[in-house]
C-alpha cells in the first residue's frame, strides 16, 4: 500500500562540514508524517540545527537523501517556513517594511492577519528597525514571517529561546491556533522539554548525529514504563535508566513483555521523563514506531 508523501523522509542521511567532512549526521533514516507537531530534541551539538537547515534546503547533504513534502528540499522551499537559530532578517528594515516584504514575496497566499497578530502582539512598534530589536522581538518578527507565508511545513529552530515566559505562552498559543486550523506540520527544535511535551504529538530524538527515538508521542510512551520494586532486576524489560530509591529500585524501561503489577508499581512516564532518561543514557537502544520508519526504497521493493 502506498503512503502519502511524508513531511520529512530521510534515508541514510549524512552531513559533514568543512574539508574533512567529519559526519555531524550519520546514516539517519526516519519518516515524519504530515500534520504532526514534532519535537526535535537532543543535546548541544547533536545535529538538530543541521537537520533543519538540510530540510530547509539551506545546506546540502554529503550523503543519503532527504525528501521534504515529497520533493527535494530546494523544490519544496516555497512550501516551507524556516525560522533559523540566528533569525536572519534585514537589520535596516522596519518591522512594518519587513512584513510588507514578506507579503510581496508571498503574493497571493500571504496571511496578513496572522503575521500582524504575532509581530505586534506585545506592542512592538511597526516603525522600529530590526537592528534595534531585542532577541525576543526579532524572534517575534521571524515567526510572523513564517506564519504569514501559510507554509505547509514550519521548521522552527529554538523558537522560544529568547522569549520571556509570557511571550512564550502567547506565541505558542498563536502558533498552535494557526497550525491546527491549517493542519500545518511543525518541527520545533528546543531544549525546553516541559513546554514541548505539552504541545507536540511526535518526537525525534537526535544523539551524536543519529536518531535514537522517533514516532508518535503516544506510541513511544506506551512502549515504556516506570517500574518500582524491591528487586534491582527488571527482566524481561530493557532498562533505559535505573536508580535505588527509598522504596527499593525504580527503572524507566522499554517494555518487552507482560508487566508484573503484583510485585511492582507500574506507572506511565511523562514525555519529559522519557526524553531525559534517554539523553542521560545514550547507550539505550533506538526505537522507531511504525509511522517513523521510512518506506522501503523503490530498489528494495522491486
Ligand atoms: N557551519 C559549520 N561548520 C562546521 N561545523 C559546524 C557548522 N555548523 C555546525 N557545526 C557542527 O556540527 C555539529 C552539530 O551542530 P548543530 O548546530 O547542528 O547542533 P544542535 O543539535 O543544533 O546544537 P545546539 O543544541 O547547541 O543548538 C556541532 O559539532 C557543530 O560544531
Amino acid at each position: 500500500m502506498s503512503r502519502e508523501p511524508a513531511a520529512l523522509e530521510a534515508r541514510g542521511l549524512v552531513m559533514g562540514y568543512g574539508r574533512r567532512r567529519r559526519p555531524v549526521l550519520r546514516d539517519c533514516s526516519f519518516r515524519l508524517p504530515t500534520g504532526r507537531i514534532c519535537a526535535l530534541v537532543g543535546p548541544n551539538g547533536a545535529g538538530k540545527s543541521t537537520l533543519l537547515a538540510l530540510a530547509a534546503g539551506v545546506l546540502r547533504p554529503t550523503g543519503g537523501t532527504l525528501r521534504v513534502l515529497g520533493a527535494g528540499p530546494a523544490e519544496a522551499r516555497p512550501r516551507i517556513g524556516y525560522v533559523a537559530q540566528n533569525r536572519p532578517l534585514y537589520p535596516q528594515l522596519t518591522v512594518a517594511a519587513t512584513l510588507r516584504l514578506g507579503a510581496e514575496l508571498n503574493r497571493g497566499c500571504w496571511d496578513r492577519e496572522s503575521a500582524e497578530r504575532v509581530a505586534y502582539g506585545a506592542g512592538l512598534d511597526p516603525k522600529a528597525t530590526v537592528r534595534s530589536l531585542s532577541g525576543g522581538q526579532r524572534t517575534r518578527v521571524a515567526l510572523a514571517l513564517a506564519l504569514g507565508k501559510r507554509a505547509e511545513l514550519l521548521l522552527l529552530d529554538e523558537p522560544m529561546a529568547d522569549l520571556d515566559p509570557v511571550a512564550r505562552h502567547e506565541l505558542m498559543c498563536a502558533l498552535l491556533a494557526v497550525v491546527v486550523e491549517r493542519d500545518t506540520t511543525v518541527v520545533i527544535a528546543s531544549h525546553v522539554l516541559g513546554e514541548l511535551a505539552d504541545v507536540c504529538d511526535y518526537l525525534l530524538l537526535l544523539e551524536e548525529g543519529q536518531i535514537k527515538l522517533a514516532g508518535e508521542s503516544e506510541d513511544l510512551l506506551t512502549a515504556h514504563a516506570r517500574l518500582t520494586g524491591t528487586s534491582p532486576d527488571f527482566a524481561p524489560h530493557t532498562v533505559v535508566e535505573s536508580r535505588a530509591t527509598g522504596r527499593g529500585h525504580t527503572a524507566l524501561v522499554r517494555v518487552q513483555g507482560p508487566l508484573d503489577e503484583v510485585s511492582r508499581l507500574v506507572e506511565r512516564p511523562s514525555m519529559e521523563e522519557l526524553i531525559l532518561a534517554h539523553l542521560r543514557n545514550p547507550g539505550a537502544p533506538a526505537l522507531f514506531t511504525g509511522s517513523a520508519s521510512p518506506a522501503p526504497s523503490q530498489e528494495a521493493a522491486a
